[in-house]
């Protein structure tokens, strides 16, 4: 039909609808499942789709390391939802929160064999939704027909595949000048994707050279540190000292991209703070609630670049796999420009952790 919503638009929608608590129904060649995220899930809404068929619960196989439940598919786990089990089960199975206080037992039933593709998706779904990734999952035996029926957002896996591979394009929306403490000759431009997802941001200070390597952020959003100014990261120094070095140099282009908490969203990150709390680090926390250390999709910078006409940067960073991603999506980095600012007793430990384990440049 010429005005119904293409497989983009549909994903968006998707996307929407899992945040709201709402199924979406997902195909794969024969097999069809509603799926819904477990946070956003209600009683009556569980009730419902214990009536239509089995839940299934899909949990990535980070979560299930903690919870000691087997992960058959490699990167995820597929639970059977006991026949007592409400909301507050599944709600403890998704969310680290109370693991220490409460551990959950097993032995949990995993399925093994069959197709873990509708699971995988939602998994997929429920984190660019900004949930924790763990989805609830009802096979039904047609997916357009219950999809039809229920009014719900259909997406074939076949048809979706390729898009949730691949980066949305972006397009500048507007650009304005801002003239800055750092800086008086800034403009801030807008960029917005084709999926519906977040905007970003390029902050151009001068004008700079084309042609020449420029000296170049990537910045990712941190409400906390950025706005707030915790103590508990380097962000808001690392912002203002990258801004202050451009402003000094007279050209520069730092992108702030919206991907709170390495990709995972606000609510995540607190609730990863909340586990810091009990004593993990930084990135044992992000394995607990379910999430890779870092889920930011690093190809969004270099497409900015690429858009704005830069080919080669001098880039501020001490994370060597941010260098090796621009390296990889076709952005020259011809230096390294260390950046280090904002130490604190209280991310003492949090920058030592990031050294330890992600690779980090001291
Ligand atoms: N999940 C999670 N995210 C965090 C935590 N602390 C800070 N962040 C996020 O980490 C990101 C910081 O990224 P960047 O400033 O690009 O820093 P980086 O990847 O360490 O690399 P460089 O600063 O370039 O060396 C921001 O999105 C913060 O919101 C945390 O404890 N957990
Ligand atoms: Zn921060």
């Amino acid at each position: 039909m010429p005005l119904s919503p293409s497989i983009i638009e549909r994903l968006a929608r998707a996307r929407g609808d899992l945040r709201m608590g709402v199924p979406v129904v997902l195909t794969s060649g024969s097999a069809a499942a509603l799926a819904v995220a477990v946070e956003a899930l209600t009683p009556v809404r569980l009730a419902d789709l214990r009536r239509l068929g089995t839940p299934e619960l899909a949990l990535t196989a980070r979560r299930a390391e903690t919870l000691k439940a087997r992960p058959y598919d490699g990167d995820l786990a597929r639970l059977a939802l006991p026949e007592e089990a409400g909301l507050e089960w599944l709600c403890a199975m998704a969310d680290p929160a109370d693991d220490l206080r409460v551990p959950m037992k097993g032995p949990f039933l995993c399925l093994r064999g069959g197709n873990p593709a509708l699971h995988r998706a939602a998994i997929h779904l429920a984190k660019a939704a900004h949930l924790l990734p763990a989805a609830l999952l009802v096979a039904v035996p047609d997916g357009a027909e219950t999809a039809a029926l229920m009014n719900l957002t259909l997406i074939d896996l076949t048809e979706a595949a390729p898009e949730l591979e691949r980066a949305s394009p972006l397009s500048e929306v507007v650009s304005a000048r801002l003239p800055m403490v750092a800086s008086t000759a800034g403009r801030v431009h807008i960029f917005r994707p084709e999926d519906g997802g977040e905007e970003h941001y390029a902050i151009e200070i001068g004008q700079p050279d084309r042609k020449a390597p420029v000296l170049a952020r990537l910045h990712s959003a941190c409400f906390t540190g950025d706005v707030l100014g915790s103590l508990k990261c380097d962000c808001g120094p690392q912002l203002r000292a990258a801004l202050a070095q451009m402003g000094a140099e007279g050209a520069g282009v730092l992108l702030y991209l919206n991907q709170e908490g390495r990709g995972i969203g606000l609510a995540n990150k607190m609730r990863a703070y909340s586990l810091q709390d009990q004593g993990f680090d930084t990135v044992e926390a992000n394995h607990r609630l379910g999430f890779e250390d870092d889920e930011r999709d690093f190809r969004i910078g270099a497409g900015i670049l690429r858009t704005m006409g830069f080919g080669a940067v001098r880039l501020l960073t001490n994370n060597p796999r941010k260098i090796a991603m621009m390296q990889g999506h076709g952005i020259n980095v011809t230096e390294r420009v260390p950046l280090r600012v904002g130490q604190t007793d209280q991310n003492a430990a949090y920058l030592a952790t990031k050294a330890a384990k992600s690779g980090h440049l001291l």
